[in-house]
């Protein structure tokens, strides 16, 4: 069936439905990973984003039920060049248009991503709607008005606080959104992990026995959550913190510091990123279309990105407080920043 991509800015792009066929309106992104299509669609950060991938076969080595990052796919739709059919590897499962359809997730295929990408990387990200219907330019407007993220942090967060017991350190993380292989990376160091809804509120979140928190990864504008930002307020200080992605960014307007959208966001496995407490450079997996761009008071960067300059990480010596905006779980991407993991945990010593 004939699908069409329409964009914000008006340009249409024709192509085919594949997945589930339905309609879908969200904020445009594209990723630049070379693999790990299946990590990526199930990533919570990507809640309400439709995603291009610029890598032009997907799905070649299926999908398989150990390699989600989430229950479910969290994308809103899927923007890709070429469908494999025949996935081949042997722990394929079910094939990426069955995954999609499975989720009920659309997605379109015969469109040049990398067009697409550039286009995106030009006029910045912006709506977009995948639809199999003809809309008039009045109804397009509704689609497009309609459409807000605010509530997603609400939206994939646990329902309630959960256990997953181990000999090693006891930390409490605060679920945004979080991915899978970040409890992985805790459970591998043998941590006791008691996982909270991110609305917890502190009082309960410091009155379990918990040696550090840890604030995840998460969709949408760290802005559209201030309760939650009041929140980390309170437990700065407390207890040692930690942060990734938009945990490092709820970190920084917690403590006094700034974030800014980025025109395009960063998303892809190739991301370089200058360790500067190590001095050495590592390449990184990102996912985010925030950032830091002004540290709070007390507070030394530790990471850059070697793109654009941008904040990369930071700590605050005086309040035990350290944080990445980068993917150290990687998940899809490079695991060379896994020592990020063994840092945090060297702060409890
Ligand atoms: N991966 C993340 O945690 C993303 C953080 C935030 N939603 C952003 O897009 O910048």
């Amino acid at each position: 069936m004939k699908a069409k991509l329409i964009l914000e800015t008006g340009e249409v792009f024709q192509g085919k439905a594949f997945g589930y066929i339905s309609e879908t309106v969200g904020e445009l992104v594209f990723n630049t990973s070379m693999t790990g299509y299946q990590e990526l669609l199930t990533d919570p950060s990507y809640y309400g984003q439709i995603v291009i991938t610029t890598y032009p076969l997907i799905g070649n080595y299926g999908i398989n039920l150990e390699d989600m990052q989430s229950k479910g796919i969290k994308v809103k739709g899927f923007v890709i060049k070429e469908e494999a059919k025949l996935p081949n590897n042997f722990r394929c499962e079910l094939s990426i248009g069955a995954f999609l359809k499975q989720n009920k997730i659309m997605g379109i295929k015969g469109l040049d991503t990398r067009y697409l990408t550039k286009l995106i990387r030009d006029k910045g990200t912006m709506k977009a709607i995948i639809t199999t219907k003809e809309l008039t330019q009045k109804e397009l407007k509704e689609k497009f008005d309609n459409f807000t993220n605010e509530e997603a942090v609400k939206n994939v967060t646990c329902k309630e606080k959960y256990r997953i017991s181990g000999i090693g350190k006891k930390v409490g993380i605060l679920d945004f959104g979080i991915k899978e292989n970040i409890i992985e990376s805790f459970k591998k160091r043998e941590c006791d992990i008691t996982v909270f809804p991110a609305y917890t509120k502190s009082e309960e979140i410091l009155n379990s026995d918990i040696e550090a928190i840890f604030l995840s990864n998460g969709p949408g504008d760290p802005k559209d959550i201030p309760e939650i930002i009041e929140n980390i307020k309170k437990l700065a200080g407390k207890k040692p913190i930690w942060g990734i992605c938009l945990g490092h960014q709820l970190l920084s307007l917690a403590l006094g510091g700034n974030t800014v959208k980025l025109k395009f966001g960063h998303r892809g496995g190739n991301h370089p990123v200058r360790d500067l407490e190590k001095n050495k450079i590592y390449i990184t997996s990102q996912n985010h279309g925030y950032v830091v761009d002004k540290l709070p008071k007390g507070a030394t960067l530790t990471h850059i990105n070697l793109n654009d300059n941008s904040v990369e990480g930071m700590k605050i010596e005086n309040l035990n407080i350290r944080s990445v905006q980068f993917h150290p779980e990687a998940a899809p991407g490079p695991e060379e920043t896994a020592y990020i993991f063994d840092d945090f945990l060297k702060m409890l010593d």
